[in-house]
C-alpha cells in the first residue's frame, strides 16, 4: 500500500486517481512514499526516509529544497501550465485594476449608503476622483515567457496593448505559442525603458530574487504600473514603496503582499489568489497525482524539476530504477553487478539532467536484497527501487 501525505488541501479531482486498493492518503502519515504539496514551505521539514517523491500541485517550487531532495534520491515534480490560465485571468484583472481606480471607487460607493435619492447625483459629482487610463494602445512588458507569460502576452495583445516579451531561456514550445504580434525584447532595459505596464512571470531563484529594485525601477518610465503574480521576493519591498511614494511607480499590483505594503494607497494586493480557481486546482491535483502514480508504480519520470525525464512502457519483467550521480562509469558498475548475479537487462533507458542521472532497467533473473545492497554501496549510486 502506498502512503501519500498531503501538506496542503489537494483537490479531490486529483486524489480520486489513486486506486483505493493500492493507496491511502491523509495529512498525517507514518511512512509516506510521497508527498503532495501546494505552497507549504518544506525547507525546515525533516523528510522521512520513506519519501520517494514530492509532487507540487502547481508551478513554483521555491518552497521545496529541490537540490537536497535530489541528493537524497527524492524526485520533485511540478505541474507545468496546469494553473496558467487562472493566473493569466487574474493578471488581466490586475492590468485593469492598476489603471482604473476600481477598488477605491467601490469603497467610496459604500459611503453613500443612506443618501436616498441623492445617490445618483453624488455619484456623478464624485466619480472624477476615480478616472484612470485605458490599457488599449499602451505598452506592456512581460518578463518570463513560460506557461503564464505567453498567455498574458497573447491576451493583452488581443486587448489592444503593444506587448514586449523578454525571456533569455525561451523554450521552443513557448515560442510556438506566442502571437506574432509580440515584440521580442532582447534585454530587460528594453522592457524597462519602453513599457507603461510591466508584469513578471519568472521563477523565484538566485538569479531573479530582488530583480525589481531601485536600480531597475530607475530605468522605468515615470508612472509605470508593476504587476507581480510570480513571487514576492522578486521585488525589493522597501524600494517599491519608495518608488510609489515618489510616484515613479503609480501602482504595484501583487499577489504576494508584505506587511509594510498593506494599506499603502499605491498597492493593490491579493491573497495569493492566482491559482485559486476550481479548474486550476483540479488540473494541478490531477496532473500531480498522475505523475506520482507513474513514478511509484512504473518508475517513469515526467515533469520533474530535479531529475531527468525517463519512461519505458510497462513490461512483464522486474524493473530496477537507479537514481545516481551523472558521472562516468556508473552504468558499467551496474551492469557488472547484474551480470555477476546472472541478471539480464531486457530494456533500458538512461537520462541525465545536470548532476543527476536516472537509469531504469527491465531485467530477468532474481534481484535479491543482496544485489540491491551491493549496488547501493557503489559510489555515486543514490537510490535503488525494485518494482
Ligand atoms: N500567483 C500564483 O498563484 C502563481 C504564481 N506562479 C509563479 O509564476 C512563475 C511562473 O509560472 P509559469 O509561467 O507556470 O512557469 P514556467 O516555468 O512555465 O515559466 C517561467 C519562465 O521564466 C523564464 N525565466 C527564468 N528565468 C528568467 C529570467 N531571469 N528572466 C526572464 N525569464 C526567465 C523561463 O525561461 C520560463 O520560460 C512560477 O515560478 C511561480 O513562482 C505560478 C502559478 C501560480
Ligand atoms: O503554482 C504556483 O506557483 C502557485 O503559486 C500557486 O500556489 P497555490 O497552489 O495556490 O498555493
Amino acid at each position: 500500500m502506498y502512503q501519500i501525505k498531503l501538506l496542503n488541501k489537494i483537490s479531490p479531482a486529483g486524489l480520486e486517481n489513486f486506486d483505493r486498493d493500492l493507496y491511502s492518503w491523509a495529512e498525517e502519515m507514518e511512512e509516506p512514499d510521497a508527498i503532495m504539496v501546494r505552497s507549504a514551505s518544506m525547507h525546515d521539514m525533516e523528510l522521512p526516509k520513506s519519501v520517494k517523491a514530492i509532487a507540487r500541485a502547481g508551478a513554483g517550487v521555491n518552497n521545496i529544497p529541490c537540490d537536497e531532495c535530489a541528493a537524497n534520491g527524492v524526485v520533485v515534480f511540478n505541474t507545468p501550465g496546469a494553473n496558467a490560465n487562472a493566473v493569466k485571468e487574474l493578471v488581466l484583472l490586475g492590468l485593469l485594476i492598476s489603471s482604473r481606480k476600481v477598488a477605491p471607487s467601490m469603497e467610496w460607493i459604500k459611503t453613500l449608503k443612506g443618501e436616498g435619492d441623492q445617490v445618483s447625483k453624488l455619484v456623478e459629482k464624485g466619480k472624477g476622483k476615480f478616472v484612470g487610463p485605458e490599457i488599449s494602445g499602451k505598452a506592456l512588458g512581460v518578463i518570463g515567457l513560460g506557461a503564464i507569460g505567453v498567455l498574458v502576452c497573447n491576451a493583452a495583445s488581443a486587448l489592444g496593448m503593444k506587448v514586449y516579451g523578454y525571456d533569455p531561456y525561451l523554450s521552443v514550445d513557448a515560442a510556438w505559442g506566442l502571437s506574432h504580434k509580440i515584440q521580442h525584447a532582447t534585454s530587460l532595459k528594453e522592457i524597462y525603458e519602453n513599457c507603461d505596464y510591466i508584469t513578471v512571470h519568472v521563477p523565484c531563484n538566485k538569479e531573479t530574487k530582488g530583480m525589481i529594485n531601485s536600480e531597475s525601477i530607475a530605468m522605468m518610465k515615470n508612472g509605470v504600473r508593476l504587476l507581480n503574480f510570480a513571487r514576492g521576493e522578486l521585488v525589493d519591498s522597501a524600494d517599491i514603496l519608495e518608488a510609489l511614494d515618489e510616484k515613479k511607480v503609480s501602482c504595484y499590483v501583487t499577489d504576494f503582499v508584505t506587511d509594510e505594503q498593506i494599506g499603502h494607497p499605491g498597492v493593490v494586493a491579493f491573497p495569493h489568489l492566482g491559482a485559486s480557481t476550481p479548474e486550476s486546482e483540479d488540473n494541478c491535483a490531477r496532473m500531480a497525482a498522475l505523475e506520482l502514480i507513474d513514478y511509484l508504480e512504473n518508475g517513469n519520470i515526467k515533469n520533474s524539476v530535479n531529475m531527468p525525464a525517463a519512461s519505458m512502457p510497462k513490461s512483464k519483467y522486474t524493473r530496477l530504477c537507479v537514481i545516481h550521480k551523472n558521472v562516468p562509469s556508473i552504468i558499467s558498475k551496474i551492469t557488472t553487478v547484474l551480470s555477476d548475479n546472472q541478471i539480464n537487462i531486457e530494456n533500458m533507458v538512461n537520462s541525465s539532467k545536470q548532476e543527476m542521472a536516472y537509469t531504469m532497467m527491465d531485467v530477468s533473473g532474481t534481484v535479491s536484497d543482496s544485489v540491491t545492497d551491493i549496488l547501493t554501496a557503489e559510489d555515486g549510486i543514490i537510490r535503488i527501487r525494485v518494482i
